[in-house]
């Protein structure tokens, strides 16, 4: 096979991080956008990231997804809340047998996307990554960026490592991104729960950025509540997180460039926060268990509360 093509739905932070650093390294991509369509278009991506300023002058740009071609491998990066866009923008991007790749945070978008698309796998990635979008088609990477890669299979069953994992790794590894494989795709979601949950809901509530939430005790007693919160529901959906990985969690956070997380970015902006994605997701799922999450259910009440209120703010 040919060097697999990618196309980028949403070139944002993260679609336009990852999908420069593909196109960069050799790949053939190609970039669905909204409101930068005409800037990139013209003048491409600049991503100006810790591991290397780089420019790429002309980029494949797109804003209408009817227009791009089919591609093996789609790689979904609008944020969760334009999900309701994918069944018109899914069908006539992914090749018959291509790959679409969920980048997003959140959990059981996987099961959503199986049923717009047939004849198609489906993975999602996990991403430890700091990029924020500073202008049209500008790009600024802060820090980390490494993706854990897992397969989906119906309900959410372990796949174990698949060749079509190690393919789509080889190419993010060639284009310098960590890719670590995960056996168990649900397992991931609920491991990337255990930071976004806290730190996103806390970030937005209390209008506090990582290091601060972290430097004082009261609010990192809270984190570390929550981040239980999360193994518990991982546990009731059959995922085991050792309390180690908390720990790691909250020394990662310690060690890392103090941070305003994406929910807090978006809420500063005024728009629509993943609070479904994250948080109602989570809770549908460990609830239906018959396991209820009442910290993380307090918070996704008031970031609900908050939620409506930047919708109306816009609407008016
Ligand atoms: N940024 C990060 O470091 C990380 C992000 N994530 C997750 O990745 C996902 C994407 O986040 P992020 O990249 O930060 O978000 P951004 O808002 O930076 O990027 C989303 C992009 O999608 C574009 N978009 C929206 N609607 C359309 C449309 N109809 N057609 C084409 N493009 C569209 C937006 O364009 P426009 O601006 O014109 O609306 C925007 O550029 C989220 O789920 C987030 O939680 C996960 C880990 C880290
Ligand atoms: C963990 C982090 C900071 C980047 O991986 C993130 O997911 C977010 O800000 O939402």
């Amino acid at each position: 096979m040919g060097k697999r093509t990618y196309a980028i739905i949403g070139t944002g932070a993260l679609g336009g991080f990852y999908g420069a650093k593909l196109q960069k390294a050799g790949n053939n991509v190609h970039f669905l956008l909204k409101s930068d369509y005409l800037q990139v278009k013209q003048h491409g991506l600049l991503i100006e990231s810790k591991d290397g300023d780089f420019i790429l002058p002309q980029v494949n740009a797109y804003n209408d997804a009817e227009k791009m071609p089919r591609c093996d491998v789609v790689v979904v990066a609008l944020k969760t809340t334009q999900n309701h866009l994918l069944p018109q923008i899914l069908p006539s991007v992914v090749k018959h047998d291509g790959v679409v790749l969920v980048l997003q945070n959140g959990i059981g978008i996987e099961a959503e996307i199986s049923q717009i698309v047939s004849n198609t796998y489906i993975l999602g990635g996990l991403c430890f990554l700091c990029s924020n979008k500073v202008s049209p088609g500008h790009i600024h990477h802060l820090d980390y960026g490494q993706i854990a890669l897992g397969e989906y299979a119906s309900n959410y069953l372990p796949t174990g490592i698949t060749d079509r994992m190690r393919e789509i790794a080889g190419d993010f590894q060639n284009a310098g991104i960590s890719i670590e494989l995960a056996e168990d795709l649900l397992l991931g979601r609920w491991k990337k729960l255990v930071w976004n949950i806290p730190y996103n809901g806390l970030s937005v509530i209390l209008n506090a950025t990582t290091d601060e939430l972290m430097a004082d005790i009261h609010t990192c007693q809270l984190v570390k509540q929550l981040m239980f919160e999360v193994a518990a529901g991982a546990k009731s959906t059959g995922r085991i997180i050792p309390d180690s990985f908390i720990q790691t969690m909250l020394d990662y956070t310690v060690k890392m460039t103090p941070y305003r997380t994406s929910m807090k970015i978006d809420f500063d902006e005024c728009r629509p926060l993943e609070v479904e994605a994250i948080f109602g997701n989570s809770l549908n799922k460990a609830e239906s268990a018959g396991v209820n999450l009442p910290q993380i259910r307090c918070l996704y009440q008031q970031l609900q509360f908050l939620n409506a209120r930047i919708q109306n703010s816009v609407l008016t």
